[in-house]
């Protein structure tokens, strides 16, 4: 029995190479590849049970209610997610008992490991930064991935009994010591040639650690969507992060 996927936005940087994957991989059957000027209803014709939603923080809302109300899973790698608009799909879902969304703010292996080091190491140290750079086409910062890193490392910090870091800077221009996320310092470079990168820095007396990722090429991704696409049939409801659906 083959999977019947769709995927949106097609014709993007991660999207045409997630077509490729489907296409290649023997369990699935690309059944709709959706662009900008298609109509969600394309998804219902072909009889999608599986969308892949990588387009943009703009569109992806609307394209959520259209599967989620279809019964159609949903694996997401657009990025640009807050609060409000988790709580938001969640009441969908809920609607719509059996169908299931991954949120994976990053597909890669590498990057998912990142972040498990990054909260593992997270309370033995007095300070850390997290510094994402990414190419200079990209709309949200900062990146999906450093915002869930950030979020990670002050959640291990809180339950460690670790303080809020202090900024000692008081002259500068605004914006120099990042975006706050959580009490951790994000920093967001933009740079033509680049795919994505992200250090995590550690510091306390006498010693520093780095944790560096770098993606040299959209492939990296697909293993992470090929599994998501697979488990998230199985899995009702909302999972955020791919770590969920990995052995670590
Ligand atoms: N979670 C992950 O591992 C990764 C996530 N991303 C995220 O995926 C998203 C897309 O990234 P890129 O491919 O670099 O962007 P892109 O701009 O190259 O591709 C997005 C595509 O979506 C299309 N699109 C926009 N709105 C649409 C709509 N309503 N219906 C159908 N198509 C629509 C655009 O025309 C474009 O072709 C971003 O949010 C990015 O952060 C990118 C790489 C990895
Ligand atoms: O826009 C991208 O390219 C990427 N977006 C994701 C993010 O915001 O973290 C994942 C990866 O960094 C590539």
């Amino acid at each position: 029995m083959t999977l019947r996927v769709a995927v949106i936005g097609a014709k993007g940087r991660i999207g045409s190479e997630a077509v490729r994957a489907v296409e290649a991989a023997p369990d699935l059957e690309l059944v709709a590849a959706l662009g900008r000027d298609s109509e969600l209803g394309e998804l219902t014709k072909a009889g999608a049970e599986v969308v892949v939603e990588l387009t943009h923080p703009d569109s992806v809302m609307r394209n959520l209610e259209f599967c989620t109300a279809n019964g159609i899973h949903t694996v997401v790698g657009t990025t640009g997610w807050t609060p409000e608009r988790i709580e938001l799909l969640e009441g969908w879902l809920a609607a719509a008992p059996g169908t299931g969304t991954l949120i994976a703010p990053n597909f890669s292996i590498g990057a998912v490991l990142t972040m498990q080091f990054a909260q593992q190491a997270a309370k033995y140290f007095e300070s850390v930064e997290v510094v994402e750079l990414h190419h200079n086409r990209k709309a949200d910062a900062p990146s999906g991935t450093a915002t869930r890193t950030a979020q990670l490392i002050a959640a291990a910090r809180d339950a460690a009994g670790l303080p809020r870091q202090s900024d000692p800077t008081t002259h500068g221009l605004p914006g120099a010591r990042g975006a706050d996320v959580d009490g951790v310092p994000v920093h967001a470079v933009r740079l033509r040639g680049l795919l994505a990168h992200q250090e995590v820095l550690f510091g306390d007396t006498g010693e520093s650690l780095t944790i560096r990722h770098d993606s040299l090429h959209h492939s990296c991704f697909m293993p992470g969507i090929l599994l998501g696409v697979r488990r998230v049939v199985q899995t009702p409801g909302l999972t955020f992060g791919l770590e969920n659906f990995l052995d670590l």
